[in-house]
């Protein structure tokens, strides 16, 4: 058994079909897209994910670091993982089958963790999706013009909604892969974490977007709501404060960042039906807002600083109440930037609750599974 540096899930390399030749214009503009050099599952243009950068940039720092990458797409996770190679050859760098949507698959792939390792220094927790975005328009233009407007780009507040679905599990899909899939995994990795005379760091990728709003007790999965993203990452931010408070006295420490607005695979789906040549056209628009909010950070590289910053701390020294913003200055220097949560340990704590509650059904219908497999 070895003992694994860093576990993280969500970095696969992410692949954008089409986009023709226009998209050589932007390359060099901050490297936001690379054409693929070894193709392998899809042919079309790379977009860095903030987790893949993350990885480069980890290994930037210690070559030999042990990584295991998580990811549902294991085509794309090869075609990360010969990336990581290719400029690392020294790396470490497992892969591992994972869906964090799926009870199942959480289940299973901590146990091919459990057997791989004997203890884990680092996880990161940065899957996250935001389906069928809608884009208010109107209100996006009314905000320009109105005092909001600085919030309004820092945190997309007001003009973003999503059209959620349910899991096979039965779960709101954006909570089941957001919040939920990573809830389970960190506790059915406890042990790993939690080892006696030492610490261990679970970094969450939150985001300006989680607002107490969006967000009811009564309704943690967001059933209800058009603004499930928000949701899931408040309760992401409650959920990192209630892990502190019960594990802190056992090694592990939580802590969440937000990235800032970047340039990835899920941002582009916000506005998918604006033209490769109209993205390109915007980047010197970005850059300008820029000098007046430092938020948009635009690049993976950028949007990890702050993942890589609290690679490098003690733990013991992170503000449980704080979040730490990746943030890009006008003239394009990366800095962090603690801001404190609006969270509060009794809802954190609440929230900890049910969301064990939810373990426990979850637990028995997989058993109530498993036995009726068996039986047949
Ligand atoms: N981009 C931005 O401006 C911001 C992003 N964030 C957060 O940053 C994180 C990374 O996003 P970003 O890099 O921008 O976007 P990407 O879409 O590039 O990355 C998201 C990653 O999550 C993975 N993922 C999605 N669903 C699942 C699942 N069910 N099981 C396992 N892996 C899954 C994706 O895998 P696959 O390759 O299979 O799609 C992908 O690797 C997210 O949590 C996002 O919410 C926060 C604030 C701003
Ligand atoms: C000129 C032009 C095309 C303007 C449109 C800009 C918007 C698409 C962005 C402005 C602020 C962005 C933002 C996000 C998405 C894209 C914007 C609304 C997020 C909501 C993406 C997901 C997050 O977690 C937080 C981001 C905050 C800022």
């Amino acid at each position: 058994m070895e003992e694994a540096a860093v576990w993280m899930t969500g970095p696969s390399a992410q692949t954008m079909t089409g986009g023709g030749g226009r998209i050589d214009a932007a390359i060099g503009w901050e490297r936001l897209w690379r054409p693929i050099t070894a193709r392998g599952c899809d042919v079309g243009w790379d977009i860095r994910g903030i987790g893949l950068a993350l990885c480069e940039r980890l290994l930037d720092e210690e070559p030999g670091l042990q990584l295991c990458l998580a990811c549902r797409n294991m085509c794309r996770a090869q075609e990360a993982r010969a990336a990581l190679l290719t400029s690392h050859p020294r790396a470490q760098v497992g892969l591992l089958q994972l869906d964090t949507s799926s009870v199942t698959s959480v289940l299973k792939a901590a146990q091919e963790v459990k057997l791989r390792y004997s203890q884990l220094d680092y996880l990161y927790l940065n899957a996250g999706i935001m389906p069928n975005p809608q884009f208010d328009v109107k209100a996006f233009f009314k905000g320009v013009f109105s005092s909001k407007v600085v919030n309004m780009l820092a945190t997309g507040e007001g003009i973003l909604t999503q059209k959620d679905s349910t899991t096979a599990d039965g779960m709101q899909e954006v909570f089941a892969t957001n919040l939920f899939g990573h809830f389970l995994l960190v506790r059915e990795l406890e042990s790993l974490l939690c080892q006696p005379g030492h610490t261990s760091q679970v970094i969450w990728t939150s985001s300006s977007n989680a607002h107490q709003s969006a967000f009811s007790l009564e309704d943690i999965q967001h059933q209800q709501g058009t603004h499930p993203y928000s949701s899931s990452k408040y309760a992401t931010d409650l959920l990192s404060l209630a892990l502190n408070t019960h594990l802190n006295k056992q090694g592990l420490y939580s802590s969440v960042i937000c990235p800032g607005f970047v340039m990835t695979k899920l941002t582009y789906a916000i506005l998918p039906a604006f033209p490769d040549f109209l993205w390109t056209l915007a980047m010197p628009i970005f850059w300008f807002i820029r000098m007046f909010t430092n938020t948009f950070t635009l690049t993976s590289y950028n949007g990890a600083e702050a993942l890589f910053w609290l690679f490098k701390q003690t733990p013991e020294s992170l503000d449980a109440y704080s979040k730490y913003h990746s943030l890009t200055s006008g003239r394009g220097a990366n800095h962090i930037q603690p801001r404190k949560m609006d969270v509060d340990e009794d809802t954190a704590e609440a929230l900890y609750q049910k969301l064990l509650e939810l373990e426990d059904q979850v637990r028995k219908k997989e058993e109530r599974r498993d036995n009726a497999s068996l039986l047949l």
